[in-house]
Order: C-alpha cells, then structure tokens, then sequence
C-alpha cells in the first residue's frame, strides 16, 4: 500500500488526471476523459509512467465531471489496484478576489468557490463537480484547490481595469485572467532551463480549446488577454475571444436574451462558429473546405495581432513560447505566426519548427521561440505536497 497524490484538471468539457505515488514528477498514471456531457461517447486515453497507452473499457457516455472522476477512478484501480489516495489537488479556474494562494478545501471555501459560478459558467461547475466527486470517493483525503486565477495576481491595476464606470470594478467587474497554472509551469521551466531568457520579456502563447496570451516580465504575469470571463482575447474552439459590443447589443435588441447570447459565445463560435466544421484544429488543417482555411486564417492573423499588442504592453519582447494542443503540435500556425511576427525580428527556423525541436527560431534570431509542453499538474501537485508537509 503507498499514499499517492490524485491530481485533477476539469476543463469546459474533458477531465484530465495524473496520479502520482513516489517523490518525483512523473505520474504513475495519467488520463484524460474528453467529450464529457457532448451526447456521445467520451474518449478515455489512459498512460502509464513511461507515456505507454494503457487499455480502457469505458465506451459509453459519461454525463458530467462528478462521472468523469468516478471513470477516472476505476480505470486507476484497475491498472493501480494496490492505492490510497492520501490527497487530491483540483484546478479550479476561479478563485475570486480573494483566493490566490493554494487552499485546504473546506464548507466555507466550497462556498466562496460556488459563489464564483456565474463568472465562469463553462468551467466553475465542472470544477466543484470533481471536487465533490473526489470528496465522496476518498473522505479522509485532504483536498487542495490551486486556482487559474492566482498567477495573474501580479499584474498592475491598469491592467486588470475594464474601461467601463470604475464602480464595477469594486463590484470584482475586473480582468482576472486564467490558464494561470500553465503559465506558472511555463515560467518556472523557463527559470530552470533557460534563465536568461526568464529574466526578460516573454510572451506566453497558452494555445488550448480555450486559449489565452500571459505577458510576462521577469517570470510574473504583467497582462493577459483573457479577461473578466474567459471569452475574451483570442479566438478560441468554440469562444468568440474579443468580439465588438456592439455586434451583443445588436443581438440582444434583436431579441436574442442572456442564455441564448450565452451558448452562441461560448459553444458555438470561434473555429466552429466560422467553419461550420469543427473545433478542432486537427480536423480545420487537414479539411480543403475553404471555410475550414478561412477560420485558421482569422486564428492565425488574431493570435500574430494580440502578440504583438501584448509585446508593446511589456516594452519589447525577447521570447515566444508555444503550449497546449495548438502551441505544441500544430506547426502550420506557429509558422504563419512567427512569419506575420518577422518585423519584430523573429527568424523563423522551418526545419527545427517542422521536426518538434524546443526552439524553432535561428541562433541569431533577435526574438527566441520556443515550444515548451504544459504541465498543469506539477503546481498543483507542488502545492499539495507543500500542504502534506506543513500539516506534518
Ligand atoms: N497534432 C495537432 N495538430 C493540430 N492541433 C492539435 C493537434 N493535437 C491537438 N491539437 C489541438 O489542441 C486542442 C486541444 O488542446 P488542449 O491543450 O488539450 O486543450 P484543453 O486542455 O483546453 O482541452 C484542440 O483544438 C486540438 O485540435
Ligand atoms: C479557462 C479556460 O479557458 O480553460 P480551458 O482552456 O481548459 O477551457
Ligand atoms: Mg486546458
């Protein structure tokens, strides 16, 4: 028997999970259960220690996160069977105004985190629904939420001010940002390996379903280009990312209400939106329907524009870095983002970028890129041994 550390990411409509029993960074086993609550069978995609794809059995739907961590735990159990679960630390993607550091998950914190739903209604419920799964499953376990929201705790208040009358913004009407536990992986790995450029200016391009940029400056987030809601910035899956009000207010006046608005920005608009096709971005390069090229044109030319805006935010730029699903596999946009990105003296390197090399510009380029793969679940699992070992 041996106490392991369950670490849990639920995203807008996939659960991803890692379990790790020894000292060391590497989960014994890893999953991630995706097309959660789609009317369609999920896809489970299970590893072991070396990244070796593990049988599943799991075929069927699975209706909400609370079902995904249950799927998650059997599919543990059974390549895993020997296990105690001593702590499980979640990603929760808002913690608010007042919670940034990682919190022992107790009545009253599930309530400030409950309260905190109708800022992010596409990935706050998931959240709470994995935490009170994981309560159920495993009651003596100590639980531990690590928030998105944490690591954009730094940026000045100019930058989290939205330009509308100041009373909101002391009403938490504010730019929060989020993928924050992917950028505080990316800055931390960038400090180990490559310090020269973690002391400078560094664009962090977080390229997901949901997909955000963090301004970084000495290794802390300056801006960020998700906002108040995660809709806002670039174009993501299916978010419309930054969008004119006034194409809202037209909707609305038209008769379009809150929810209807609401599904059309965050299920149905972005890649999909313009396609018509799908909001994957696999599915868009491989297709030769010129609406599948259109929608990966307008990403591409959106994320080269908001880098280059978030690169005026911090007085110059002397990296880019790529992550997430976008970031680290497709090189068709990162070519067409560091070629529209030249002027700014990046050279780009096709050869390195085609191959999956970590740095895809020259030697003398001016502007360093890089592809650097997230971990999201190393802060978090940081952050709960931290909590095991002050409690003794
Ligand atoms: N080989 C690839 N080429 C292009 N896009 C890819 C590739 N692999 C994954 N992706 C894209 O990555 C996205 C999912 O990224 P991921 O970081 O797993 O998202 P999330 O954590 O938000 O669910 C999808 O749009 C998918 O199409
Ligand atoms: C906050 C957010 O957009 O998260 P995800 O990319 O996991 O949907
Ligand atoms: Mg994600």
């Amino acid at each position: 028997m041996s106490d392991e550390i369950l670490v849990i990411n639920a995203g807008s409509s996939s659960l991803k999970f890692s379990i790790f029993v020894d000292a060391d960074d590497t989960p014994e086993v890893s999953g991630n259960i995706d097309g959660i609550g789609q009317h369609q069978p999920a896809r489970i995609v299970l590893k072991d220690a070396a990244g070796a794809r593990l049988p599943t059995h799991g075929k069927g739907e699975v209706a909400d996160h609370g079902q995904a961590l249950l799927v998650a735990i059997d599919a543990m159990a059974a390549h895993y069977p020997d296990h105690s679960v001593k702590a499980v630390g979640h990603r929760i993607v808002h913690g608010g105004a007042d919670l940034a550091e990682p919190t022992v998950i107790d009545a009253p914190v599930l309530a400030v985190l409950e309260s905190l739903v109708p800022l992010v209604p596409l990935h706050q419920p998931h959240c709470l629904n994995g935490v009170r799964a994981a309560q159920a499953a495993f009651p003596d376990a100590m639980q531990v939420a690590c928030f998105d929201t944490a690591f954009h705790r730094t940026m000045p208040e100019i930058n989290q001010l939205c330009p509308i009358p100041r009373r909101f913004f002391d009403e938490g009407v504010r730019r929060y940002g989020f993928h924050g536990l992917s950028y505080d992986y990316i800055a931390s790995a960038l400090r180990r390996d490559h310090p020269a450029l973690a002391a400078g200016r560094v664009v962090v391009a977080h390229l997901g379903n949901g997909a955000s940029l963090c301004g970084m400056r000495n290794g802390r987030s300056v801006a960020t280009t998700m906002g108040f809601s995660a809709l806002d910035g670039l174009i993501m899956g299916t978010r419309s990312g930054h969008l004119d009000p006034g194409v809202l207010l037209h909707l609305l006046d038209r008769g379009m209400d809150a929810a209807e608005l609401s599904q059309m920005l965050y299920h149905r608009s972005g890649l999909l939106g313009i396609s018509e096709i799908s909001n994957d971005m696999r599915v868009l390069l491989e297709s030769d329907d010129p609406r599948a090229a259109q929608a990966v044109e307008v990403f591409a030319a959106s994320l080269t524009a908001h880098i280059a805006a978030m690169a005026a935010r911090l007085g110059g730029i002397d990296a880019l870095i790529f992550t997430a699903g976008i970031g680290e596999n497709a090189a068709p946009i990162r070519a067409r983002v560091c070629e529209g990105l030249a002027w700014l003296g990046l050279d780009l390197d096709a050869a390195a970028n085609d191959s999956g090399q970590e740095r895809i510009s020259t030697a003398d380029s001016p502007l360093a890129a890089l592809v650097i793969p997230t971990r999201e679940d190393l802060p978090i699992l940081h952050a709960v041994r931290a909590q095991l070992a002050a409690r003794g």
